[in-house]
């Protein structure tokens, strides 16, 4: 089921959680939500959930308008990091929960129940410990058991907060991926708070960035990654090199300010600076994004250490003044650049933003 939030926003207090926030998640879509602590991420989930009551604006899910409906008639699975599963109850016994306090008129037969049970875990592949006890298990058995749990009532949404927090990384990345074809296989609609950009990088269609109770930006991982709306973003989702530029008044990039000014630079195509017109700018990149070229021109930037660092060398580029330095990675396949030899700046990848207001530095 498709879910629509329109200009929803909650207060606590005074303070503002959520801004009005619209947003269209598509039937079978699997969105995730990011953005820095106390961004509004749990409270927005909770919100479609029908656990914060305290909110304004309209919420849908499928075609029913579910603004005051309860949560118990949402119809909707969760599973929450701390949302730990009943210490007394068998495994088999806790997926059945959901189904065994229907009221009776839609509570299936004891066999009916017994025969979703033992489907549920073998999709969720823990078959052989139904008869187990949640202290018996590991923490990625344990989730997947929580999310057997939650779709055990057949939910038409899937509402999922840091699931996967509490495992060791190796795990996470499996379990993730066997979400996202879960996800799949069933068709479901699902929404994932994450910490992890990585994870939301992976498993998500498309991933909603929260900032301070906004919206940032919504979109697929490649156009998040390609188009950030703002440095903000680009900051968020991954490691980042920033050097300050000016444009001219055809907006192209000039040269670069402060301690790199006058180095030897080469610099995107005027269309993909924000507007035409002089003025300061900032460039944002990977540091893999970044190319080196070897120059003995004056005022180059220097080269002042190198490592390795998986399939790429790190390098040390030190600006021509000596105050600063950022690093760059670069395929250990292309042939290595002398220790302090002067290079050129390949900044053409980069995404050129208005520079940053005070309020505006980033993650
Ligand atoms: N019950 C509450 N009472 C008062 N303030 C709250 C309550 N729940 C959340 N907040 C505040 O609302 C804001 C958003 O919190 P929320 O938990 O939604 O953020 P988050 O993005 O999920 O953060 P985190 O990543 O740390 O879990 C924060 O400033 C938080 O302190």
């Amino acid at each position: 089921m498709g879910v629509d939030l329109r200009n929803i926003s909650c207060l606590f207090g005074r303070t503002p959680a959520v801004r009005d926030i619209s947003l269209r998640v598509s039937n079978g879509e699997f969105l995730a939500l990011v953005g820095p602590s106390g961004a509004g991420k749990t409270t927005l989930l909770r919100i479609i959930a029908g656990l914060e009551p305290n909110y304004t604006g309209q919420l849908s899910i499928g075609a029913r308008d579910v603004t005051r409906v309860p949560a118990r008639e949402r119809n909707i699975g969760f599973v929450f990091q701390n949302y730990a599963l009943f210490r007394h109850m068998t495994v088999a016994e806790n997926v059945a929960f959901g189904l065994r306090v229907r009221p009776r008129k839609r509570r299936p037969a004891r066999a009916a129940i017994a025969a979703r049970v033992s489907e549920l875990l073998e999709l969720v592949q823990v078959g052989p410990l139904a008869q187990r006890y949640p202290t018996q298990l590991s923490g990625g058995q344990r989730q997947r058991v929580a999310l057997a749990r939650a779709l055990a009532t057949e939910p038409e949404l899937l509402l999922l907060d840091e699931p996967f927090g509490a495992l060791d990384p190796l795990v996470r990345k499996e379990i993730r991926t066997w979400l996202r074809r879960l996800h799949e296989r069933l068709g479901l609609t699902s929404i994932l708070v994450t910490h992890d950009q990585s994870e939301a990088l992976e498993v998500a269609d498309r991933i909603a960035v929260l900032r301070d109770g906004s919206l940032e930006q919504v979109d697929t991982p490649d156009a998040l990654e390609d188009r950030p709306s703002s440095l903000f973003v680009h900051q968020f989702l991954g490691e980042t090199v920033g050097f300050d530029a000016s444009a001219g008044t055809d907006g192209a990039i000039l040269s670069l300010n402060g301690p790199w000014n006058g180095t030897p630079a080469r610099f995107p195509e005027p269309a993909t600076a924000p507007g035409p017109g002089p003025g300061r700018r900032h460039l944002s990149l990977r540091p893999w994004e970044i190319g080196l070229e070897p120059t003995d021109a004056q005022g180059a930037a220097r080269v002042t250490g190198m490592g390795r660092a998986g399939p790429f060398l790190r390098y040390a580029v030190r600006a021509p003044d000596g105050s600063h330095a950022v690093e760059v990675l670069r395929p250990s396949s292309l042939p290595p650049l002398p220790e302090d030899g002067g290079c050129a700046l390949d900044l053409r990848l980069a995404r050129v933003f208005a520079q940053p207001g005070a309020d505006d530095t980033g993650a």
